[in-house]
């Protein structure tokens, strides 16, 4: 059922250059959050320190009732076993071929046997639509396609906790649209806890429960991806309509007196036109409680046509 992730309080530097301070949230049980933020803002960080990887300064994440921050090495190994991790590149060796990348951690971390092993690999090969290309080599498919196999190897241990880290970076926007479909899908059939660093707009206003922004060194803002899409909050109307009036300049700092007169120019329209309908699980996807209850809400707010997108 996934797992919650409780953070509160905390501050990443390095050096004298603090990244984020009291930065506190709770990523729910079976949930899908997105982390969204200016470049620079610390989000891979983000996901490294919610890993093990990095070591924050102060505050604590919570994971099964256990701070992972004061965790020995030898425990932290343990809590790890929760986390897949799709990393931006899909993190694959390129002298293996794809059956072999995604049955390394099962190789590694359990003593599996190799029918055993086949069968895991096949089966998230299935759910990701890589079936056929078990012997390609990770240079010899598309970005995509790469993609695809990280997050098959992230699927392997059978994770409670799926990180994403810019899943949709270099590839053209079709390939965004089937990769978030696949994400949503995913939710679906594994029901283990999501986050999702991105810069794409348009997948943080369809896919998520819940939506954070990063900006400043602060989370600005964290929580149900409908309160966001309709929240006044200037830096979130900037970010989510992708403008360039507002709080967010190139070097982030605008005078205040310039963004008062911006945002004064900006005549948003009509607030229903924010809540764009969410990517529901594809046909052929059983539906647990939680998407039935999306759906329905889906139903409701867009009318009886909403399905899968
Ligand atoms: N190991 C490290 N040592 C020192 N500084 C680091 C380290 N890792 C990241 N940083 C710094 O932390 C800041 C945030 O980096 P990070 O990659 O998390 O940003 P981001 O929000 O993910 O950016 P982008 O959206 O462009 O990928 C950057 O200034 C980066 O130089």
């Amino acid at each position: 059922m996934g797992v919650e992730i409780c953070v509160e309080g905390l501050t990443k530097s390095f050096g004298h250059q603090v990244i984020w301070q009291d930065v506190s949230l709770t990523l729910p049980a079976g949930e899908v959050s997105v982390m969204l933020g200016p470049s620079g803002t610390g989000k891979s960080v983000f996901l490294k320190t919610l890993v093990g990887l990095l070591k924050p300064e102060r505050g604590s994440i919570t994971i099964q009732g256990r701070d992972i921050t004061r965790l020995r090495e030898h425990d932290l190994y343990e809590v790890r076993k929760l986390f897949g991790v799709l990393f931006q590149d899909g993190a694959l060796f390129g002298s293996m071929n794809l059956y072999d990348n995604i049955a390394f951690p099962l190789r590694e971390h359990t003593r599996r046997s190799e029918s055993e092993i086949r069968r895991v690999v096949l089966e998230k090969m299935d759910m990701v639509g890589l079936i056929g290309a078990e012997e390609k080599l990770p240079g010899e498919i598309s970005g995509g396609m790469r993609k695809r196999a990280g997050l098959a190897r992230a699927l392997v241990l059978d994770p409670e906790i799926i990180l994403f880290d810019e899943p949709d970076s270099g590839l053209d926007p079709v390939r965004v649209a089937y990769l978030n479909q696949l994400i949503v899908d995913l939710n679906a059939q594994i029901d283990a806890t999501f986050l999702i660093v991105t810069h794409d707009i348009a997948s943080a206003r369809q896919v998520p429960d819940n939506i954070g922004l990063l900006f400043r060194r602060e989370l600005v803002l964290f929580g149900p991806r409908e309160e966001l899409l309709t929240s006044d909050e200037p830096v979130v109307r900037q970010f989510l309509n992708g403008r360039m009036q507002g709080p967010i300049g190139m070097a982030e700092e605008k005078d205040a007196a310039q963004v008062e007169q911006e945002l004064a120019r900006i005549d948003e329209g009509p607030r229903v036109r924010d809540l764009t309908p969410r990517l529901l699980p594809g046909p052929g996807i059983t539906r647990p409680p939680r998407w039935e209850a999306i759906a329905r809400r889906e139903a409701e707010l867009h009318g009886t046509g909403v399905s899968s997108a």
